[in-house]
């Protein structure tokens, strides 16, 4: 029924109104509909581009002790043009051709759901006006329509997913690449010990490099079909449905739309801020577990189980109390974004749909019941499209914030290595570093320079945070000319070997040292690596590095029969059997393999941390002799006096800030020691006969 054409206008100008606008129609039409797509254009532009950020919330801190800054605003595009330069290095990467192919099948699809509505109408018309010939053709399409339509969407999903996955390798690849440095990495390198050990920023890298990345892979992939695709569908079906229906309809619905979507927007949650918060506290909870396991052995000892659950457990709370605040926002949001989208603009289309029905509009010819149902079913599709597409732009903004989340985790993982790697260090300092002499110290760097010695030209010893151990140490080490570092604990013994490792920057002063490849250090505890029996002798060299230096296994075996430990071939199955070492072997055997290591590389330094603690004497002597036998020079620190007489050198702080450097007699240095233990003895004896006898003369 053509309500519209009942209307009389009561006077001429309306009458004049009328024909004017009957004839201009097209015109109008066309400049609605174009300013339609350009509103839709900029809108999404202004959904999508920066905007203030909000002040984190108080109480909200991350897992990494700082308040997550995380909004869609301008420091996360640039942050995310940064990373999408290493996940799309080109135009010509596979990555870009992954995009190509899924842009076009985003369109190709769009173009399926434009024909399935118009179908869809017909199905419904030849029902009504009884046609089963037709009918049934319009069936056959439906059936033949299915084929690209279900292939369409299969290979969306599948390039999607292989999208995310070339994110992540590229992402993985170029993390890997400063975090373990390239092959020819200088001293700049390092980048894993240095993230942990001399920064605050990065408290569980593990977690960001194998559960954030890949998040944020995901999430790269999945935004770009839930962007790219729903706004292209929000044009094309609005502009057949304003074919439809007339632009007039779509300009008010559009008005009713973004009225609501700017209500919704406005009481959107930062979801970003929430998913940056949960992946930190996510990350602390596992390194809390990670840690449990590595002392596994040492917490069970020293009974620690009520301490380390109650530690687990106050991760676990953060981590719970947080993902159910989220949970009761989402929980609102839902509620009220459902009720807008599904509910609210669902009635407004259901009212556009029946323009068509109750007016006849200037320009168009009257339609039977047949078409006029054929023109419902098909805009209603179109229009349950236009929305549902709608919604998910409104939606991906959710994602947008989620994906800045992860943007911005991953962003600081990358800062920090680039940071780290330029010398630049963001770590608590003590307090006596921020003022006077120290402050000014901190201020200065040293100079590296290769050399056949190991030399040390006024250089000060200083830990990560700040605390000055000796302000200007100098001291030399020849080739051949053994060294022993002794001094009480926490002193600077390691810390002088973590410089030489490049570990630690130098503040000032001058280090002659050779390359980094002459060197190789026996700590207490000896690392372990994951893989065979080999491996572990021949550490870090591969069973390729091993043929080309023309070794063999019998050469090993021989290596493992100077250290007594030749019968663990047979005992742990054969030179390929791989196991987690650290537990197959014993605190001894473990130091004899790394002495193996050392005698398998046959280094010109060796630095031994306390390396033969948990070995018998008569084995310490028989490795020490063979070390020097190889000529390999010894830098020592121990304890044990045993281990003397090995040393032509040594290095004595007093753990004061002091040290004296000069040649040891190790003959002269035990008879002193044997004298002065003497005289120790002898008075403990004097003083236990003083004591005595006052005790009597007192109780007589
Ligand atoms: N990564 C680090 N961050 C901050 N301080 C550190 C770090 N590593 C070591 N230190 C500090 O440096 C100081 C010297 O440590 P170092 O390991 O050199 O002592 P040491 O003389 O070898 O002692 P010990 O004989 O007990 O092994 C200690 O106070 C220690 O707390």
């Amino acid at each position: 029924m053509a309500v519209f054409s009942k209307f009389r206008p009561s006077d001429a100008s309306l009458a004049h109104f009328t024909t004017t606008y009957a004839i201009h129609r097209p015109l109008i039409q066309r400049c609605l509909t174009s300013g339609f797509v350009l509103y839709v254009l900029s809108t999404t532009y202004r959904g999508l581009s920066a905007r203030p950020s909000k002040p984190a919330r108080k109480g909200h801190k991350g897992g990494d002790g700082k308040a997550p800054r995380v909004a869609v605003d301008a420091v996360f595009y640039q942050r995310l043009s940064t990373i999408l330069r290493i996940v799309i290095p080109g135009l010509r990467s596979k990555e870009a051709l992954l995009l190509v192919m899924h842009s076009s099948l985003l369109i190709f699809r769009t173009a399926i759901s434009l024909y399935v509505a118009a179908l869809d109408g017909k199905i419904v018309a030849s029902l009504v006006r009884k046609e089963p010939l037709q009918f049934l053709y319009n069936i056959i399409r439906w059936l033949l329509v299915a084929i690209p339509a279900t292939w369409t969407n299969s290979w969306l999903s599948y390039i999607q997913n292989k999208l995310a996955i070339a994110y992540r390798t590229r992402l993985t690849q170029e993390v890997m690449k400063q975090y373990l440095g390239d092959e020819e990495e200088g001293p700049d390198g390092k980048v894993y010990y240095k993230l942990s050990n001399l920064d605050d920023r990065i408290k569980n890298p593990d977690q960001m490099i194998t559960v954030d990345i890949q998040r944020f892979s995901t999430h790269l992939a999945a935004i770009y079909s839930n962007m790219a695709k729903p706004v292209l569908d929000v044009i094309l079906y609005n502009y057949q449905l304003s074919q439809n229906v007339g632009a007039e309809g779509l300009l008010l619905l559009t008005i009713g739309v973004q009225t609501s979507a700017a209500l919704l927007r406005y009481m959107t949650p930062p979801f970003g801020q929430y998913t940056a918060l949960s992946a930190s506290l996510a990350g602390s909870l596992r390194h809390t577990h990670s840690r449990l396991a590595e002392f596994a052995e040492e917490v069970a000892f020293l009974g620690g189980e009520e301490t380390e659950k109650m530690l687990v457990e106050r991760e676990y709370a953060g981590l719970v109390l947080h993902e159910n605040t989220v949970l009761r926002r989402r929980w609102w949001f839902g509620c009220v974004e459902e009720g807008i989208i599904k509910w609210l603009w669902g009635s407004f289309g259901l009212v556009v749909c029946a323009i068509p029905v109750f007016f006849k509009l200037p320009g168009t010819s009257s339609i039977d019941l047949g078409g006029r149902t054929e023109g419902f079913v098909t805009n209603r599709r179109l229009l349950l499209s236009s929305s549902d597409a709608f919604g998910r732009v409104m939606y991906s903004y959710k994602d947008l914030s989620e994906l800045a989340g992860y943007t911005a985790r991953v962003s600081v993982l990358l800062d920090s290595m680039a940071d780290v790697r330029k010398g630049k260090f963001e770590k608590a300092l003590v307090n006596s570093a921020g003022t006077g002499e120290s402050a000014k110290l901190l201020k200065g760097r040293g100079r590296v320079i290769e050399s056949e010695e190991i030399r040390f030209e006024n250089v000060p010893i200083v830990t990560p945070n700040g605390d000055i151990l000796v302000k200007s140490l100098s001291f030399y080490v020849k080739p051949g000319e053994h060294l022993l570092i002794v001094g009480p604990n926490g002193c600077g013994k390691s810390s002088l070997f973590r410089i030489l490792g490049g570990l630690w920057p130098i503040y000032g002063g001058t280090v002659y040292q050779p390359p980094a490849s002459e060197f190789i250090l026996i700590p207490q505890r000896p690392y372990l690596s994951l893989g065979t029996l080999r491996d572990q002798v021949i550490y870090p060299h591969s069973r390729k590095d091993m043929t080309t230096r023309n070794a063999t296994d019998d050469d090993l075996l021989e290596i493992l029969a100077v250290v007594h430990m030749d019968h663990v071939v047979e005992r742990e199955g054969g030179w390929d059997a791989a196991k987690e070492w650290r537990d197959a072997l014993s605190g001894g055997d473990k130091q004899k393999i790394a002495w193996a290591r050392l005698f398998y590389h046959k280094p010109k330094y060796a630095v031994l941390d306390e390396a033969t603690s948990l070995v018998p004497p008569d084995m310490e002597g028989l490795m020490m002799d063979h070390a020097t036998k190889l000529g390999i020079t010894l830098l020592t620190v121990s304890h044990r006096p045993s281990l003397w007489k090995y040393h032509s050198m040594i290095l004595h702080y007093d753990g004061q800030g002091g040290y004296v450097f000069t040649k040891l007699d190790a003959e002269k240095r035990l008879a002193l020691q044997e004298e002065k233990q003497a005289l120790e003895a002898k008075l403990l004896d004097v003083y236990v006969h003083f004591f005595v006898f006052e005790f009597f003369s007192r109780a007589m």
